[in-house]
């Protein structure tokens, strides 16, 4: 069964503490730290989405020693790609000039180069199609997806905590060294919510002109909207992977090993998964309605109550906008019943210890739209090789999510020998030593004056060297950018190292 069998991440150098955050927008430390996390990334200089995502593929063929001619696939999940028209080609275009300047061949010419676009749930997308190619025309191939984004929010929104830029490129394979991905037991859920989370073109519209030439990529959301709509495509995307499991849906959430979700914050998927428990509580059979009723009686919530709000058909959000609730809570009763439930031994281990693994590394990367998920699937096993975990036929769950909205459950198995693989995956690496912003610096960085900041310097990564400005009848190339591959030491070509120069 095809699956993944290797992980790279690219983190830009430039981090902003979220406690240095707080102070300087006098918000509470307390709240932030165990609701959002600690740090997260942003764009730098010289950097865009494109740069990103190529600076995590290069990454990815150097760990995992990928012959570039077996490249069949190289797809880009992105929901901040700023070119309308190519996309995952940019990045073959990076790959290959440093692949040149190691005097290595180049990509595939046959390779396929495809973009997904479904918000944060791009990616998954891109390595459903991935998989799909591989059980077919690509048996003998290998596959690339990069997931990249640049997640901004404006200043001063309930968003702005929640920010992140980064990339995560996976390898897939038809034999995978990490994970088999049963595809065929998989579950999708969709359905249109209008203004939970948007990146409509007309916000470009009268933006002034930022020094770096790029965009700023804000988005149009309803925040508390937006955590309802998560919960319920959550819970239909379960819905529908466990409609094929022979299993009773609870035990399932019992049963598995490891869950891994879209992380916009720290307690977003805690809240996601405790959530799809007590929906499959209610939509389950009498033992399970029991069982819920039991979790009332016991949280002194009034058991009619709850199942009249959960156990019903899904909330109908657009009649919901429509009605002018978007900002409100779509499930407060369950809400509160979980608030109530959190100390509760059953409530740890059904939801602390599933989503436990890899989660405190994952409190300094942010919010990664995209690569929030495959970066998690990363800090995972690299927590359990270093903590020498015995992981081998365990059960894992990938529960993807885009705004918009659709989800995405994966059930997922480890393969034997994930051990090798998982060594070589960069977590550690990608951290490396960031540079902490101060109040001006993020400022200028996020408003798009990073003249106030010197660069760290680039090394072995792509950084984009300007951006066209020609428009000619004779040749345009405005606003396109050209890209620059910055190698770590000066190379020899391998033509002059033959020569013995
Ligand atoms: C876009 C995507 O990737 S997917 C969908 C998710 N949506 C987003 O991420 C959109 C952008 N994000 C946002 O707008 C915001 O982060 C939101 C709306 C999701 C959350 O914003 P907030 O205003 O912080 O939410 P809220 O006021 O509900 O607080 C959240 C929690 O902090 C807790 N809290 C508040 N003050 C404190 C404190 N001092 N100490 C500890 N916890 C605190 C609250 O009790 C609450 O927890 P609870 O639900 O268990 O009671």
């Amino acid at each position: 069964m095809p699956g993944i069998s290797g992980l790279a991440l690219y983190l830009p150098p430039y981090r902003v503490q979220l406690a240095d955050w707080c102070e300087w927008n006098n918000q509470p430390w307390d709240k932030i730290r165990n609701v959002v996390g600690r740090s997260f990334r942003m764009r730098g200089p010289e950097q865009s989405v494109y740069t990103l995502a190529a600076n995590a593929v290069w990454r990815l063929i150097q760990a995992y020693d990928i012959d570039p001619g077996d490249i069949g696939y190289l797809a880009l999940g992105t929901e901040s790609s700023s070119d309308n028209s190519a996309g995952a080609v940019i990045v073959k275009g990076m790959i290959d000039d440093a692949l040149a300047a190691h005097g290595m061949p180049r990509v595939s010419r046959e390779c396929e180069v495809p973009e997904y676009k479904h918000a944060c749930l791009g990616g998954v997308y891109a390595l459903k199609g991935a998989l799909r190619y591989l059980a077919t025309d690509g048996a003998t191939r290998k596959a690339i997806v990069v997931c990249s984004d640049i997640a901004e929010y404006e200043r001063g929104s309930s968003g702005e905590p929640t920010q992140g830029a980064g990339a995560v490129a996976m390898l897939l394979e038809a034999e995978p060294k990490l994970l088999d991905v049963d595809l065929a037991g998989s579950g999708s859920a969709s359905d249109y919510r209008m203004v939970d989370f948007r990146k409509p073109f007309a916000r470009f519209r009268g933006q002034p002109q930022r020094h770096d030439g790029q965009m700023q990529d804000l988005p149009v959301f309803n925040g508390r909207y937006s955590t309802s709509c998560y919960v319920d495509a959550t819970r239909h995307a379960m819905n529908a992977m466990l409609a094929k499991q022979s299993e009773r849906h609870v035990d399932y959430f019992h049963a598995v090993d490891a869950v891994f979700m879209h992380r916009p914050y720290h307690k977003m998927p805690a809240s996601g998964w405790a959530m799809a428990y007590l929906f499959a509580l209610a939509d389950g059979d009498d033992k399970s309605v029991a069982e819920l009723r039991d979790h009332c009686a016991r949280a002194d919530i009034d058991g009619d109550d709850l199942m009249a709000e959960i156990a019903g058909a899904a909330p109908d959000m657009r009649a919901r906008v429509a009605a002018g609730a978007s900002g409100e809570d779509a499930f407060p009763i369950a809400a509160d019943l979980l608030r109530r439930m959190r100390k509760t031994p059953e409530y740890r281990s059904l939801v602390d210890d599933k989503l436990s693994l890899g989660s405190e590394m994952m409190r300094d990367l942010g919010n990664l739209y995209t690569a929030a998920l495959p970066a998690w699937l990363a800090a995972g096993f690299v927590q359990a090789h270093s903590d020498k975990l015995d992981m081998a036929g365990q059960r894992w769950l990938a529960l993807g999510y885009g705004s918009g909205d659709a989800a995405e459950a994966l059930p997922m198995r480890v393969v034997d020998g994930w051990q090798q693989a998982a060594s070589r995956i960069n977590f550690a690496l990608a951290l490396g030593k960031p540079l902490d912003l101060t109040a001006h610096q993020y400022a200028a960085l996020h408003d798009g004056h990073p003249a106030s900041l010197d660069p760290v310097p680039a090394r072995d990564e792509f950084v984009v060297d300007h951006i066209g400005r020609q428009d000619t009848p004779g040749f345009r190339d405005v606003g396109i950018e050209y890209y620059r591959y910055v190698p770590s030491v000066r190379l020899v070509s391998s033509k002059a190292a033959n020569e013995g120069r």
